[in-house]
């Protein structure tokens, strides 16, 4: 099998000399392969810009084995290094085009480094802006383009050459939500048409779910995608308790019980996560991919859970009517197929009794 676009073994990094030396990355493995796309996630400081840059072959590693488009960059030299770059589609947060030129302009540059000139560079400008929904704003200066516009004639310039490695820092930083969607989503795309392996850097929860793979540094660390899943959850949990303490904690709560039900039966069916889904929707103003996270993260919780090992029984303190919202919730996942089992019926009286909880349904 021919090796991956993107490859790591074993890569360490470190900054700085003799008793400042700083290890930075560790011991990090990782392929990336053709028409993958791979998210990079974790909390600042964690080597995430670190690692792409070594991926972008800006640097190279003091330890282990990086091989970008089929290059070895261990130990490289600059020379190497900038020849590899030369391949490699780079996105960042802000677009960086030059703002003296105007779109097409700005394109035409990239495709000059590469010897393309004259008319066929004429063509393949208007081609790429035209895919990027920017066929009418070719002769346009940056500054009189939005900032969502200005990030997609950013992705044409970086994906004009046909790169096999795309590069993407912080794309939708600087995005409101629909811009930032439609960014990612070109680059997905467009990374699929052209096979290209794609590492993106985000702190955007909402573009995880285009990734084929999201790999989550801490401490310059790789760490597993539930590990990822819970801490993004809880930290998403903790923001919203800061901001608005009752619903934080009123969600959490209802999610794990929710679950429990679910699993009731042993088996979490369809008609019972969509329910599922929709009570915590109605519940809070969350976005619902962080719904998503709340909600497979208290399944997995619960999956995870032993019989016999339930969390301590917490007195709700709830009034009346979040008592009877919980109660209801509770009946409306066990009856999401359209019958209550006996087993749901007892996980709904031994929920109701942990919680100090009177089940005015019960028969
Ligand atoms: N040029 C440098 N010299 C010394 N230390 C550096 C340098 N660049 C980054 N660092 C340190 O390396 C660590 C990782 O930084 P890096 O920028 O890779 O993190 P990050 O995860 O991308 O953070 P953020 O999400 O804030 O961009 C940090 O502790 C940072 O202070």
């Amino acid at each position: 099998m021919s090796q991956a676009p993107i490859a790591l073994s074993e890569v360490s990094y470190f900054f700085g000399r003799g008793s400042l030396r700083k290890q930075i990355l560790h011991n990090i493995s990782t392929d990336v392969q053709a028409g993958e796309i791979v998210i990079l996630t974790g909390p600042s400081g964690s080597g995430k810009t670190t690692l792409l840059t070594l991926m972008g072959a800006l640097r190279s590693p003091q330890e282990g084995a990086l091989s970008v488009l089929g290059r070895e960059l261990h130990n490289s030299k600059e020379k190497q290094r900038a020849a590899v770059r030369r391949e490699i589609g780079y996105i960042f947060q802000s677009h960086n085009l030059l703002d003296c030129l105007t779109i097409e302009k700005n394109i035409r540059m990239a495709m000059q480094l590469e010897g393309v000139r004259g008319g066929e560079a004429g063509k393949r400008a208007q081609a790429v802006l035209e895919r990027v929904g920017l066929g009418e704003h070719a002769h346009k200066k940056p500054s009189a383009l939005s900032g969502g516009q200005k990030q997609r004639a950013g992705i044409a310039r970086a994906l004009v050459n046909r790169p096999k490695v795309v590069l993407a820092d912080e794309p939708t930083a600087s995005l409101d939500k629909q811009s930032g969607r439609d960014v990612v989503n070109l680059i997905q795309d467009l990374a699929r048409e052209e096979g290209a392996a794609v590492v993106l850097v985000t702190h955007d929860n909402r573009i995880l779910d285009v990734a084929d793979r999201i790999l989550h540094l801490e401490d310059g660390h790789m760490k597993s995608l539930s590990e990822a899943v819970s801490e993004g959850t809880s930290r998403m949990l903790n923001l919203l308790e800061k901001h608005d303490p009752g619903s934080a904690g009123y969600l959490a709560t209802l999610a794990f019980a929710l679950s429990r039900i679910a699993y009731a039966d042993n088996e979490v069916t369809d008609d019972e996560r969509a329910a599922m889904r929709q009570i915590l929707i109605d519940v809070g103003d969350l976005a619902e991919a962080e719904v998503d996270f709340i909600m497979e993260l208290s399944l997995i919780e619960r999956h995870t859970q032993t019989v016999g090992e339930e969390p301590a029984g917490e007195r709700s303190g709830f009034d009346d009517e979040k008592s009877r919202h919980f109660i209801d919730s509770l009946y409306a996942i066990a009856n999401a197929d359209g019958h209550i089992s006996p087993e749901e019926v007892s996980e709904i009286n031994a929920i109701a009794h942990e919680f100090g909880l009177k089940d005015y349904r019960a028969r």
